[in-house]
């Protein structure tokens, strides 16, 4: 399978404080990739570096082309795309005008820019976005009448619109009832099956056990595991990360709470 994003030995530094230790992660096109870990343990600053918005030393390859150099808009150009804890809509943009923002028109002058700017990965209309993540209906609405769960899917599809071909979702559940989450994950299927690749980032254990191919776990800045859920859910070293050694327990299991685990 080919890889969307790669990092070698990504590794971020904050004063003394070691974040990100030598990640290796690899996402392949169509896949749903987890990355979890206790509270502190990197997965915010992961993103950051891979999209360019914290300085990092290793490399970082989309779809082969190296942009460990590259500025945050270039990766964005070459359709590497986030999004943000706790991200607000523009409150008094409706969704269709919400979803523009994400840079889903396709006039002349776009070709024409896209042409100049030598970008890679053109934005998508936002009809297509909509119909993808099945909010047509709500395109007039304000972000106020809307349900938390379709702003996050809202806050998706401006990544989408904006051409985004491998998406780091970063707590894309935080807020959610469980209803909301389980369809924010079918949803969440839906774009991987349309071809868009995806890096989800959440402590809602039962989404992502249920919804990623593969998973890696962070500690302290490092990969402690990767594996599929099932390898994940029964791997020691993850369940002493998130609870102490204590191997009768299963992360995501009855008897566990790691939502928001501390260390
Ligand atoms: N801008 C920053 N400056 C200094 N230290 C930082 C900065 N951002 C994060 N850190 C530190 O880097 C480490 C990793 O933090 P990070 O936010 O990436 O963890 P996380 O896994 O995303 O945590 P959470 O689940 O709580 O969001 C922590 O020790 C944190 O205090």
């Amino acid at each position: 399978m080919t890889d969307r994003l790669r990092t070698d030995g990504l590794s971020v530094r904050y004063g003394g404080n070691l974040a990100l230790d030598s990640v290796d992660l690899r996402i392949g096109e169509g896949e749903l990739v987890g990355l979890i870990g206790p509270n502190g343990a990197g997965k915010t600053t992961y993103i950051d570096a891979v999209t360019g918005f914290t300085k990092s030393t290793g490399q970082v390859w989309v779809d082969e082309e190296e942009l460990t150099s590259s500025k945050p808009h270039q990766r964005v150009n070459r359709g590497l795309g986030r999004t943000w804890q706790g991200a607000e809509l523009y409150a008094d943009l409706t969704v269709r005008e919400n979803l523009e923002v994400g840079g889903g028109s396709h006039s002349l002058f776009s070709l024409l820019r896209e042409v100049v700017t030598g970008r890679q990965s053109p934005p998508r209309a936002v009809d297509d976005v909509s119909d993808l993540l099945g909010i047509t209906d709500i395109l007039d609405r304000q972000p106020e009448d809307l349900s938390q769960g379709q702003r996050k899917s809202v806050d998706v599809g401006r990544a989408l619109a904006a051409g985004s071909r491998v998406l780091c979702l970063d707590e894309p559940a935080a807020g959610l009832d469980s209803a909301e989450s389980q369809q924010l994950g079918a949803t969440l299927r839906q774009v991987v099956a349309d071809g868009t690749s995806l890096l989800l980032v959440d402590h809602d254990m039962g989404l992502v056990l249920s919804v990623c191919d593969r998973i890696y776990v962070l500690d302290l800045g490092r990969v402690i595991a990767e594996g599929t859920p099932d390898e994940i859910r029964n791997s020691p070293a993850v369940i002493e990360a998130y609870l102490g050694a204590d191997d009768t327990a299963t992360v995501g299991g009855p008897d566990t709470n790691v939502e928001g685990a501390e260390r």
